[in-house]
Protein backbone atom coordinates (compact mmCIF):
# COMPACT_ATOMS: atom_id res chain seq x y z
CA UNK A 1 0.00 0.00 0.00
CA UNK A 2 1.72 3.32 -0.76
CA UNK A 3 2.57 5.55 2.08
CA UNK A 4 0.43 8.36 2.56
CA UNK A 5 1.75 11.96 3.37
CA UNK A 6 0.60 12.75 6.94
CA UNK A 7 0.87 15.83 8.46
CA UNK A 8 -0.18 15.80 12.37
CA UNK A 9 -2.07 18.49 14.33
CA UNK A 10 -1.34 18.40 18.18
CA UNK A 11 -4.08 19.36 19.97
CA UNK A 12 -3.41 21.61 22.92
CA UNK A 13 -6.86 22.08 23.74
CA UNK A 14 -7.42 25.22 21.34
CA UNK A 15 -10.38 26.43 19.94
CA UNK A 16 -9.55 26.47 16.61
CA UNK A 17 -8.04 23.08 16.27
CA UNK A 18 -10.26 21.85 13.25
CA UNK A 19 -9.56 24.35 11.22
CA UNK A 20 -6.54 23.87 10.98
CA UNK A 21 -6.83 20.63 9.90
CA UNK A 22 -9.05 21.31 7.51
CA UNK A 23 -6.71 24.26 6.15
CA UNK A 24 -4.43 20.92 5.48
CA UNK A 25 -6.57 18.73 4.09
CA UNK A 26 -7.35 21.98 1.34
CA UNK A 27 -3.75 21.48 0.58
CA UNK A 28 -4.72 18.07 -0.69
CA UNK A 29 -2.20 16.68 2.23
CA UNK A 30 -3.81 14.33 4.41
CA UNK A 31 -4.14 15.42 8.15
CA UNK A 32 -4.51 13.83 11.75
CA UNK A 33 -5.49 15.55 15.12
CA UNK A 34 -4.04 14.19 18.09
CA UNK A 35 -4.24 15.23 21.87
CA UNK A 36 -0.74 16.16 22.93
CA UNK A 37 -1.03 13.31 25.41
CA UNK A 38 -0.94 10.45 22.71
CA UNK A 39 0.60 12.63 19.85
CA UNK A 40 4.31 11.68 20.24
CA UNK A 41 3.21 7.83 20.37
CA UNK A 42 1.94 9.06 17.09
CA UNK A 43 4.54 10.75 15.34
CA UNK A 44 6.95 7.63 16.62
CA UNK A 45 4.77 5.19 14.49
CA UNK A 46 3.76 7.17 11.61
CA UNK A 47 6.61 9.41 10.82
CA UNK A 48 5.06 12.76 9.60
CA UNK A 49 5.91 14.88 6.90
CA UNK A 50 5.17 18.09 9.45
CA UNK A 51 3.85 18.67 12.91
CA UNK A 52 1.57 21.35 13.98
CA UNK A 53 1.44 22.46 17.56
CA UNK A 54 -2.12 24.31 18.05
CA UNK A 55 -2.97 27.28 20.16
CA UNK A 56 -4.14 26.34 23.95
CA UNK A 57 -6.16 28.56 26.82
CA UNK A 58 -3.04 27.25 29.21
CA UNK A 59 0.14 29.80 29.69
CA UNK A 60 3.28 27.59 29.59
CA UNK A 61 4.68 28.85 33.52
CA UNK A 62 1.27 27.27 34.98
CA UNK A 63 2.31 24.30 37.04
CA UNK A 64 -0.20 21.73 34.91
CA UNK A 65 0.53 23.21 31.29
CA UNK A 66 0.15 20.93 28.69
CA UNK A 67 3.37 19.48 27.65
CA UNK A 68 5.03 16.86 25.04
CA UNK A 69 8.24 15.09 25.01
CA UNK A 70 11.05 17.27 24.39
CA UNK A 71 12.58 14.48 21.75
CA UNK A 72 9.83 15.91 18.98
CA UNK A 73 12.21 18.93 18.10
CA UNK A 74 15.06 16.61 17.52
CA UNK A 75 13.12 14.39 15.71
CA UNK A 76 14.12 16.22 12.36
CA UNK A 77 10.31 16.94 11.31
CA UNK A 78 8.97 19.99 10.79
CA UNK A 79 7.42 21.96 13.50
CA UNK A 80 5.03 25.00 13.50
CA UNK A 81 3.80 26.30 16.14
CA UNK A 82 0.56 28.46 16.56
CA UNK A 83 0.44 30.56 19.81
CA UNK A 84 0.76 28.41 22.59
CA UNK A 85 2.27 25.95 20.18
CA UNK A 86 4.91 28.92 20.05
CA UNK A 87 5.42 29.80 23.64
CA UNK A 88 6.00 26.02 24.45
CA UNK A 89 8.70 25.73 21.43
CA UNK A 90 10.70 28.96 22.76
CA UNK A 91 10.40 27.95 26.54
CA UNK A 92 10.81 24.16 25.90
CA UNK A 93 13.92 25.46 23.95
CA UNK A 94 14.91 27.33 26.49
CA UNK A 95 13.64 31.07 25.01
CA UNK A 96 11.56 33.42 27.95
CA UNK A 97 7.47 33.72 27.39
CA UNK A 98 6.42 36.39 29.68
CA UNK A 99 2.91 37.69 30.47
CA UNK A 100 2.41 40.84 28.97
CA UNK A 101 0.27 43.75 30.63
CA UNK A 102 -2.15 43.88 27.98
CA UNK A 103 -3.50 41.19 26.21
CA UNK A 104 -3.51 41.48 22.36
CA UNK A 105 -6.84 40.57 20.54
CA UNK A 106 -8.01 40.71 17.20
CA UNK A 107 -6.77 42.25 13.89
CA UNK A 108 -3.37 43.44 14.52
CA UNK A 109 -1.32 44.65 11.67
CA UNK A 110 2.39 42.78 11.43
CA UNK A 111 5.51 43.29 9.81
CA UNK A 112 6.74 40.19 7.96
CA UNK A 113 10.24 39.34 6.43
CA UNK A 114 9.14 37.56 3.76
CA UNK A 115 12.77 35.90 2.85
CA UNK A 116 11.17 33.48 5.16
CA UNK A 117 10.05 30.13 3.25
CA UNK A 118 6.81 30.82 5.55
CA UNK A 119 6.09 34.23 4.04
CA UNK A 120 7.65 34.16 0.86
CA UNK A 121 5.20 35.41 -1.93
CA UNK A 122 4.09 37.61 0.50
CA UNK A 123 3.46 41.38 1.76
CA UNK A 124 5.48 43.31 4.34
CA UNK A 125 2.34 44.57 6.13
CA UNK A 126 -0.32 42.31 6.67
CA UNK A 127 -3.29 41.67 8.95
CA UNK A 128 -3.38 38.85 11.26
CA UNK A 129 -5.62 37.51 13.95
CA UNK A 130 -3.86 37.55 17.44
CA UNK A 131 -5.60 36.54 20.82
CA UNK A 132 -2.90 35.80 23.55
CA UNK A 133 -1.42 37.33 26.09
CA UNK A 134 2.00 35.97 26.62
CA UNK A 135 4.70 36.82 24.72
CA UNK A 136 8.35 35.24 23.45
CA UNK A 137 10.69 37.79 25.19
CA UNK A 138 13.70 35.86 24.67
CA UNK A 139 14.35 33.68 21.60
CA UNK A 140 15.62 30.40 22.18
CA UNK A 141 19.00 29.69 20.39
CA UNK A 142 19.12 29.51 17.23
CA UNK A 143 16.20 31.48 16.35
CA UNK A 144 15.04 34.30 14.97
CA UNK A 145 12.26 37.23 14.97
CA UNK A 146 10.43 37.12 11.80
CA UNK A 147 7.89 38.98 12.03
CA UNK A 148 6.33 41.94 14.96
CA UNK A 149 3.23 44.46 15.67
CA UNK A 150 3.40 47.34 18.15
CA UNK A 151 2.96 45.28 21.04
CA UNK A 152 4.85 42.13 20.29
CA UNK A 153 8.89 41.77 18.86
CA UNK A 154 8.27 38.32 18.18
CA UNK A 155 5.06 37.52 16.11
CA UNK A 156 6.97 35.14 14.25
CA UNK A 157 9.92 33.02 14.76
CA UNK A 158 12.55 30.15 12.57
CA UNK A 159 15.68 27.86 13.11
CA UNK A 160 15.84 27.10 9.63
CA UNK A 161 18.73 24.86 9.99
CA UNK A 162 16.08 22.23 12.49
CA UNK A 163 13.19 23.75 10.53
CA UNK A 164 11.31 25.14 13.59
CA UNK A 165 8.76 27.47 12.85
CA UNK A 166 5.83 29.32 15.35
CA UNK A 167 3.20 32.22 14.70
CA UNK A 168 1.91 34.11 17.68
CA UNK A 169 -1.01 34.41 15.56
CA UNK A 170 -3.68 31.99 14.28
CA UNK A 171 -2.91 31.34 10.45
CA UNK A 172 -5.82 29.35 10.31
CA UNK A 173 -8.63 31.97 11.18
CA UNK A 174 -10.06 33.82 8.15
CA UNK A 175 -9.45 37.16 9.57
CA UNK A 176 -5.49 36.48 9.18
CA UNK A 177 -5.32 37.85 5.39
CA UNK A 178 -2.58 35.24 4.27
CA UNK A 179 -2.75 32.94 6.59
CA UNK A 180 -4.12 30.11 3.78
CA UNK A 181 -0.68 31.00 1.99
CA UNK A 182 1.65 30.96 5.31
CA UNK A 183 -0.18 26.86 5.79
CA UNK A 184 0.72 26.25 2.17
CA UNK A 185 4.24 27.34 2.53
CA UNK A 186 4.99 26.12 5.31
CA UNK A 187 3.65 22.46 3.74
CA UNK A 188 5.01 22.87 0.45
CA UNK A 189 8.21 24.66 1.25
CA UNK A 190 8.93 23.48 4.71
CA UNK A 191 7.73 20.28 4.98
CA UNK A 192 7.87 19.01 1.22
CA UNK A 193 4.45 17.97 0.82
CA UNK A 194 3.01 17.02 -2.87
CA UNK A 195 -0.33 17.44 -2.00
CA UNK A 196 -1.88 13.91 -3.59
CA UNK A 197 -4.12 13.44 -1.38
CA UNK A 198 -7.40 12.89 -2.83
CA UNK A 199 -10.87 11.13 -2.47
CA UNK A 200 -10.03 8.42 -5.52
CA UNK A 201 -6.52 7.99 -3.44
CA UNK A 202 -8.95 8.05 0.30
CA UNK A 203 -11.13 5.03 -0.96
CA UNK A 204 -8.08 3.16 -2.93
CA UNK A 205 -6.12 3.45 0.76
CA UNK A 206 -9.54 2.45 3.10
CA UNK A 207 -10.85 -0.40 1.32
CA UNK A 208 -7.49 -1.88 1.76
CA UNK A 209 -7.44 -1.09 5.12
CA UNK A 210 -10.76 -2.58 5.49
CA UNK A 211 -9.53 -6.22 3.75
CA UNK A 212 -6.42 -6.50 5.64
CA UNK A 213 -8.73 -5.95 9.04
CA UNK A 214 -11.68 -8.53 7.79
CA UNK A 215 -10.08 -10.96 6.22
CA UNK A 216 -12.55 -13.68 5.87
CA UNK A 217 -14.30 -12.66 8.78
CA UNK A 218 -18.08 -10.98 8.31
CA UNK A 219 -18.65 -7.64 9.54
CA UNK A 220 -22.40 -6.11 10.35
CA UNK A 221 -23.16 -2.29 9.30
CA UNK A 222 -25.40 0.17 10.82
CA UNK A 223 -27.35 1.37 8.22
CA UNK A 224 -29.75 4.02 8.54
CA UNK A 225 -30.25 5.06 5.21
CA UNK A 226 -28.17 8.98 5.62
CA UNK A 227 -25.01 9.47 4.09
CA UNK A 228 -22.38 8.51 6.68
CA UNK A 229 -23.44 5.17 6.61
CA UNK A 230 -24.59 4.66 2.92
CA UNK A 231 -21.23 6.12 2.15
CA UNK A 232 -19.73 3.61 4.82
CA UNK A 233 -21.74 0.49 3.08
CA UNK A 234 -20.45 1.35 -0.56
CA UNK A 235 -16.59 1.40 0.68
CA UNK A 236 -16.95 -1.35 2.76
CA UNK A 237 -18.74 -3.62 0.04
CA UNK A 238 -16.65 -3.09 -1.90
CA UNK A 239 -14.16 -3.91 0.14
CA UNK A 240 -15.59 -7.39 1.53
CA UNK A 241 -18.82 -7.60 -0.63
CA UNK A 242 -21.22 -10.83 0.53
CA UNK A 243 -19.36 -10.54 3.56
CA UNK A 244 -21.42 -7.37 4.77
CA UNK A 245 -24.77 -7.25 5.64
CA UNK A 246 -26.61 -4.04 6.47
CA UNK A 247 -29.04 -3.56 9.49
CA UNK A 248 -30.96 -0.93 9.72
CA UNK A 249 -32.81 -0.29 12.73
CA UNK A 250 -36.37 0.74 12.61
CA UNK A 251 -36.77 2.67 16.12
CA UNK A 252 -40.08 4.25 16.08
CA UNK A 253 -38.05 7.37 15.26
CA UNK A 254 -37.89 7.63 11.86
CA UNK A 255 -39.26 11.06 10.40
CA UNK A 256 -43.07 10.18 8.02
CA UNK A 257 -42.63 7.20 5.65
CA UNK A 258 -38.87 7.06 6.15
CA UNK A 259 -38.50 3.45 7.52
CA UNK A 260 -40.32 2.26 4.35
CA UNK A 261 -38.18 4.35 2.04
CA UNK A 262 -34.69 2.58 3.05
CA UNK A 263 -35.92 -0.38 2.81
CA UNK A 264 -36.98 0.27 -0.81
CA UNK A 265 -33.60 1.95 -1.50
CA UNK A 266 -32.05 -1.01 -0.33
CA UNK A 267 -33.59 -3.82 -1.16
CA UNK A 268 -32.50 -3.78 -4.61
CA UNK A 269 -29.18 -2.32 -3.99
CA UNK A 270 -27.47 -6.06 -4.55
CA UNK A 271 -26.03 -5.75 -0.55
CA UNK A 272 -27.45 -8.28 2.03
CA UNK A 273 -29.94 -5.85 4.07
CA UNK A 274 -32.11 -6.67 6.78
CA UNK A 275 -34.71 -4.48 8.02
CA UNK A 276 -35.21 -4.78 12.22
CA UNK A 277 -38.89 -3.75 13.75
CA UNK A 278 -37.69 -2.31 17.29
CA UNK A 279 -40.12 0.26 17.69
CA UNK A 280 -41.61 -1.21 20.72
CA UNK A 281 -38.54 -1.78 22.49
CA UNK A 282 -37.22 1.63 22.14
CA UNK A 283 -40.43 3.35 23.05
CA UNK A 284 -40.54 0.92 26.15
CA UNK A 285 -37.33 2.08 27.39
CA UNK A 286 -37.28 5.96 26.65
CA UNK A 287 -40.65 5.91 28.30
CA UNK A 288 -40.75 8.35 31.33
CA UNK A 289 -37.16 9.45 30.11
CA UNK A 290 -36.77 13.79 29.92
CA UNK A 291 -33.11 14.36 30.20
CA UNK A 292 -31.58 14.50 26.79
CA UNK A 293 -28.63 13.06 27.50
CA UNK A 294 -30.36 10.22 28.80
CA UNK A 295 -32.28 9.50 26.38
CA UNK A 296 -28.93 9.14 23.88
CA UNK A 297 -27.28 6.81 26.57
CA UNK A 298 -30.44 4.59 26.06
CA UNK A 299 -30.40 4.50 22.24
CA UNK A 300 -27.04 4.37 21.68
CA UNK A 301 -27.27 1.05 24.35
CA UNK A 302 -30.20 -0.16 22.37
CA UNK A 303 -28.64 -0.08 18.72
CA UNK A 304 -25.79 -1.85 20.10
CA UNK A 305 -28.30 -4.69 21.72
CA UNK A 306 -30.03 -4.97 18.38
CA UNK A 307 -26.91 -5.42 16.19
CA UNK A 308 -25.24 -7.98 18.97
CA UNK A 309 -28.50 -9.73 18.29
CA UNK A 310 -28.65 -9.67 14.70
CA UNK A 311 -25.10 -10.47 14.66
CA UNK A 312 -25.95 -14.07 16.87
CA UNK A 313 -28.63 -14.33 13.88
CA UNK A 314 -25.91 -14.51 10.97
CA UNK A 315 -23.51 -16.03 13.21
CA UNK A 316 -20.42 -15.27 13.66
CA UNK A 317 -19.73 -12.00 12.93
CA UNK A 318 -16.47 -10.58 14.31
CA UNK A 319 -16.92 -6.61 13.10
CA UNK A 320 -19.57 -3.73 13.47
CA UNK A 321 -18.99 -1.04 11.18
CA UNK A 322 -20.71 2.47 11.71
CA UNK A 323 -20.90 5.47 9.52
CA UNK A 324 -19.09 7.82 12.29
CA UNK A 325 -17.66 11.07 11.22
CA UNK A 326 -15.15 13.48 13.06
CA UNK A 327 -17.66 15.65 14.15
CA UNK A 328 -19.37 12.63 15.93
CA UNK A 329 -16.16 12.15 17.71
CA UNK A 330 -15.25 16.00 18.20
CA UNK A 331 -18.65 16.58 20.23
CA UNK A 332 -19.18 13.24 21.99
CA UNK A 333 -15.82 14.90 24.05
CA UNK A 334 -12.60 12.93 22.36
CA UNK A 335 -9.27 14.27 23.68
CA UNK A 336 -9.86 16.60 26.53
CA UNK A 337 -12.79 18.85 24.33
CA UNK A 338 -15.74 18.96 26.13
CA UNK A 339 -18.36 17.46 26.01
CA UNK A 340 -21.28 19.04 24.10
CA UNK A 341 -23.27 16.12 23.41
CA UNK A 342 -22.87 12.26 23.38
CA UNK A 343 -23.69 11.41 19.94
CA UNK A 344 -25.57 8.16 20.26
CA UNK A 345 -22.58 5.95 18.10
CA UNK A 346 -20.06 7.24 19.94
CA UNK A 347 -20.24 8.56 23.42
CA UNK A 348 -23.39 6.83 23.18
CA UNK A 349 -21.79 3.61 22.96
CA UNK A 350 -22.21 1.06 25.99
CA UNK A 351 -19.00 0.18 27.22
CA UNK A 352 -18.90 -3.81 26.78
CA UNK A 353 -19.50 -4.35 23.24
CA UNK A 354 -20.20 -8.27 21.78
CA UNK A 355 -17.99 -7.78 18.78
CA UNK A 356 -14.07 -8.48 17.90
CA UNK A 357 -13.51 -4.37 16.37
CA UNK A 358 -15.25 -1.74 15.27
CA UNK A 359 -15.17 -0.54 11.80
CA UNK A 360 -15.49 3.22 11.11
CA UNK A 361 -13.81 3.86 7.88
CA UNK A 362 -14.99 7.62 7.77
CA UNK A 363 -14.05 8.53 11.39
CA UNK A 364 -11.28 11.41 10.09
CA UNK A 365 -13.98 13.10 7.41
CA UNK A 366 -15.68 15.87 8.03
CA UNK A 367 -19.39 15.75 6.17
CA UNK A 368 -18.32 17.42 2.66
CA UNK A 369 -15.54 15.42 2.47
CA UNK A 370 -17.56 12.28 2.85
CA UNK A 371 -20.14 14.01 0.24
CA UNK A 372 -16.85 14.08 -1.77
CA UNK A 373 -16.27 10.13 -1.44
CA UNK A 374 -19.92 9.03 -1.75
CA UNK A 375 -19.94 10.65 -5.57
CA UNK A 376 -16.31 9.14 -5.79
CA UNK A 377 -17.86 6.08 -5.44
CA UNK A 378 -20.71 6.63 -7.63
CA UNK A 379 -23.40 7.05 -5.05
CA UNK A 380 -26.77 8.76 -6.91
CA UNK A 381 -26.71 13.00 -6.23
CA UNK A 382 -30.50 12.33 -4.05
CA UNK A 383 -28.21 10.12 -1.58
CA UNK A 384 -25.25 12.47 -1.45
CA UNK A 385 -26.70 15.60 -1.09
CA UNK A 386 -29.65 14.36 1.63
CA UNK A 387 -29.53 16.28 4.54
CA UNK A 388 -28.12 14.58 8.13
CA UNK A 389 -30.60 12.95 9.99
CA UNK A 390 -29.66 12.05 13.48
CA UNK A 391 -29.51 8.33 14.68
CA UNK A 392 -31.91 9.12 18.00
CA UNK A 393 -33.94 10.42 15.23
CA UNK A 394 -37.26 12.20 16.61
CA UNK A 395 -36.46 11.41 20.12
CA UNK A 396 -34.05 14.14 20.11
CA UNK A 397 -36.70 16.62 18.69
CA UNK A 398 -39.56 15.67 21.21
CA UNK A 399 -38.63 18.40 24.32
CA UNK A 400 -38.32 15.98 27.30
CA UNK A 401 -40.53 12.85 27.24
CA UNK A 402 -41.48 11.14 24.59
CA UNK A 403 -45.11 9.92 23.65
CA UNK A 404 -46.56 7.72 20.92
CA UNK A 405 -49.34 10.90 20.54
CA UNK A 406 -45.87 13.47 20.38
CA UNK A 407 -44.33 11.52 17.90
CA UNK A 408 -47.40 11.34 15.68
CA UNK A 409 -48.09 15.11 15.93
CA UNK A 410 -44.11 15.83 14.69
CA UNK A 411 -43.90 13.79 11.94
CA UNK A 412 -47.21 15.03 10.54
CA UNK A 413 -45.83 18.48 11.25
CA UNK A 414 -42.19 18.29 9.61
CA UNK A 415 -43.28 16.54 6.53
CA UNK A 416 -45.49 19.50 5.80
CA UNK A 417 -41.98 21.91 6.71
CA UNK A 418 -40.41 20.03 4.64
CA UNK A 419 -42.44 19.69 1.75
CA UNK A 420 -43.26 23.22 1.58
CA UNK A 421 -38.91 23.74 1.46
CA UNK A 422 -38.89 21.50 -1.29
CA UNK A 423 -41.67 23.18 -3.20
CA UNK A 424 -39.77 26.29 -2.56
CA UNK A 425 -37.14 25.51 -4.57
CA UNK A 426 -35.20 25.61 -0.67
CA UNK A 427 -33.71 22.21 -0.56
CA UNK A 428 -30.44 22.34 -1.49
CA UNK A 429 -29.43 26.03 0.21
CA UNK A 430 -30.58 25.04 3.54
CA UNK A 431 -28.33 22.25 4.89
CA UNK A 432 -31.06 20.74 7.42
CA UNK A 433 -34.49 22.06 8.38
CA UNK A 434 -36.57 19.78 10.39
CA UNK A 435 -39.21 20.64 13.46
CA UNK A 436 -39.21 20.42 17.00
CA UNK A 437 -42.25 19.63 19.04
CA UNK A 438 -41.14 21.57 22.37
CA UNK A 439 -42.88 21.20 25.64
CA UNK A 440 -44.67 24.09 26.22
CA UNK A 441 -48.08 24.65 25.68
CA UNK A 442 -49.59 27.95 25.39
CA UNK A 443 -53.26 29.40 24.88
CA UNK A 444 -54.95 30.22 21.26
CA UNK A 445 -58.19 31.08 19.71
CA UNK A 446 -59.76 28.82 17.04
CA UNK A 447 -63.06 28.88 15.38
CA UNK A 448 -63.88 30.85 18.55
CA UNK A 449 -62.51 28.43 21.15
CA UNK A 450 -59.92 28.11 23.80
CA UNK A 451 -57.01 25.77 22.80
CA UNK A 452 -54.29 24.98 24.70
CA UNK A 453 -51.95 23.07 22.90
CA UNK A 454 -48.18 22.85 21.74
CA UNK A 455 -45.68 25.40 20.26
CA UNK A 456 -44.07 24.16 17.43
CA UNK A 457 -40.43 25.02 16.23
CA UNK A 458 -38.84 25.43 13.42
CA UNK A 459 -35.84 25.28 12.57
CA UNK A 460 -33.49 25.80 9.25
CA UNK A 461 -29.72 25.83 9.10
CA UNK A 462 -26.98 26.74 6.58
CA UNK A 463 -23.41 25.45 7.44
CA UNK A 464 -20.76 23.29 5.18
CA UNK A 465 -19.02 21.19 8.18
CA UNK A 466 -22.00 20.78 10.79
CA UNK A 467 -19.72 22.17 13.44
CA UNK A 468 -20.87 26.01 13.00
CA UNK A 469 -23.96 26.86 11.57
CA UNK A 470 -25.98 29.73 10.69
CA UNK A 471 -29.73 30.06 10.89
CA UNK A 472 -31.06 30.19 7.59
CA UNK A 473 -33.29 33.33 6.10
CA UNK A 474 -36.26 30.92 4.65
CA UNK A 475 -38.50 33.85 2.90
CA UNK A 476 -41.42 35.08 5.03
CA UNK A 477 -44.36 34.00 2.33
CA UNK A 478 -42.97 30.49 2.96
CA UNK A 479 -43.31 30.61 6.29
CA UNK A 480 -46.31 31.46 6.59
CA UNK A 481 -47.68 29.20 4.31
CA UNK A 482 -45.54 26.27 6.26
CA UNK A 483 -47.54 27.87 10.04
CA UNK A 484 -50.99 28.24 7.79
CA UNK A 485 -50.89 24.74 6.52
CA UNK A 486 -49.50 22.81 10.16
CA UNK A 487 -51.86 24.67 12.27
CA UNK A 488 -54.73 23.42 9.89
CA UNK A 489 -54.05 20.55 9.04
CA UNK A 490 -51.54 18.55 12.82
CA UNK A 491 -54.16 18.63 15.59
CA UNK A 492 -52.59 19.74 19.13
CA UNK A 493 -50.59 22.15 17.44
CA UNK A 494 -51.73 25.73 17.87
CA UNK A 495 -48.23 28.23 17.94
CA UNK A 496 -45.15 28.08 15.40
CA UNK A 497 -42.45 29.72 16.32
CA UNK A 498 -39.06 30.20 14.05
CA UNK A 499 -35.07 29.10 15.42
CA UNK A 500 -33.23 32.51 15.00
CA UNK A 501 -30.07 31.24 16.81
CA UNK A 502 -26.91 30.16 15.00
CA UNK A 503 -24.26 27.84 16.13
CA UNK A 504 -22.43 28.73 18.41
CA UNK A 505 -23.92 29.78 20.82
CA UNK A 506 -27.05 26.96 20.12
CA UNK A 507 -26.32 23.85 18.64
CA UNK A 508 -28.37 22.54 15.55
CA UNK A 509 -30.41 19.79 17.08
CA UNK A 510 -32.81 21.31 20.60
CA UNK A 511 -31.51 18.79 22.35
N1 LIG B 1 -31.72 3.69 12.33
C1 LIG B 1 -30.46 3.26 12.28
N2 LIG B 1 -30.20 1.96 12.01
C2 LIG B 1 -28.94 1.50 11.96
N3 LIG B 1 -27.87 2.28 12.18
C3 LIG B 1 -28.05 3.57 12.45
C4 LIG B 1 -29.36 4.14 12.50
N4 LIG B 1 -29.23 5.46 12.76
C5 LIG B 1 -27.91 5.70 12.87
N5 LIG B 1 -27.18 4.58 12.69
C6 LIG B 1 -25.72 4.44 12.76
O1 LIG B 1 -25.17 5.55 13.46
C7 LIG B 1 -24.27 6.27 12.60
C8 LIG B 1 -24.31 7.75 12.88
O2 LIG B 1 -25.57 8.30 12.51
P1 LIG B 1 -25.64 9.62 11.64
O3 LIG B 1 -27.03 10.05 11.58
O4 LIG B 1 -24.59 10.55 12.13
O5 LIG B 1 -25.14 9.14 10.22
P2 LIG B 1 -25.99 8.71 8.96
O6 LIG B 1 -27.38 8.48 9.34
O7 LIG B 1 -25.29 7.56 8.33
O8 LIG B 1 -25.81 9.93 8.02
P3 LIG B 1 -26.58 11.32 8.08
O9 LIG B 1 -25.61 12.24 8.76
O10 LIG B 1 -26.81 11.63 6.68
O11 LIG B 1 -27.83 11.15 8.85
C9 LIG B 1 -24.73 5.91 11.21
O12 LIG B 1 -23.71 6.13 10.28
C10 LIG B 1 -25.09 4.46 11.37
O13 LIG B 1 -23.94 3.66 11.36
O1 LIG C 1 -25.99 10.52 14.30
C1 LIG C 1 -26.13 11.45 15.08
N1 LIG C 1 -26.27 11.11 16.37
C2 LIG C 1 -26.50 12.01 17.32
O2 LIG C 1 -26.62 11.65 18.48
C3 LIG C 1 -26.58 13.37 16.88
N2 LIG C 1 -26.79 14.53 17.53
C4 LIG C 1 -26.77 15.53 16.56
N3 LIG C 1 -26.55 15.00 15.37
C5 LIG C 1 -26.41 15.69 14.09
O3 LIG C 1 -25.11 16.25 14.09
C6 LIG C 1 -25.10 17.56 13.50
C7 LIG C 1 -24.64 18.57 14.52
O4 LIG C 1 -25.65 18.64 15.49
P1 LIG C 1 -25.64 19.57 16.76
O5 LIG C 1 -25.27 20.93 16.30
O6 LIG C 1 -27.02 19.47 17.30
O7 LIG C 1 -24.61 18.98 17.67
C8 LIG C 1 -26.52 17.78 13.02
O8 LIG C 1 -26.58 17.42 11.67
C9 LIG C 1 -27.36 16.86 13.89
O9 LIG C 1 -28.56 16.46 13.27
C10 LIG C 1 -26.42 13.68 15.53
N4 LIG C 1 -26.19 12.72 14.65
N1 LIG D 1 -4.61 31.40 21.97
C1 LIG D 1 -3.56 30.90 22.63
O1 LIG D 1 -3.00 29.88 22.27
C2 LIG D 1 -3.19 31.62 23.91
C3 LIG D 1 -1.93 31.13 24.53
C4 LIG D 1 -1.68 31.69 25.92
N2 LIG D 1 -2.65 31.19 26.84
C5 LIG D 1 -1.70 33.22 25.87
O2 LIG D 1 -2.62 33.84 26.40
O3 LIG D 1 -0.83 33.81 25.35
MG1 LIG E 1 -28.50 9.77 10.25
Amino acid sequence: MEQKELVIVVDFGGQYNQLIARRVRENHVYCEVYPYQKAWEEIKKKRPQGIIFTGGPASVYDENAPRMEAAIFQAGIPVLGLCYGMQYMAQTLHGTVQQATAREFGKTVITVRNDSPLFQGLAARQTVWMSHRDYVAALPEGFESIASSANCPVAAMQNKEKKLYALQFHPEVLHSEHGKEMLHNFLFAVCHCTGTWTMANYAKTAVADIRRTVGDGKVVLALSGGVDSSVAAALISRAVGKQLTCIFVDHGLMRKNEGDEVERAFQSSGMNFIRVDAAARFLGKLAHVGDPEAKRKIIGEEFIRVFEEEGRKIGAVDFLAQGTIYPDVIESGAGDAAVIKSHHNVGGLPAVVDFKGLIEPLRNLFKDEVRELGSELGLPDYLVWRQPFPGPGLAIRVMGEITAEKLDILREADAIFREEIVKAGLARSINQYFAVLTANRTVGVMGDFRTYDYTLALRGVTTTDFMTADWARIPYDVLETVSGRIVNEVPHINRIVYDITGKPPATIEWE
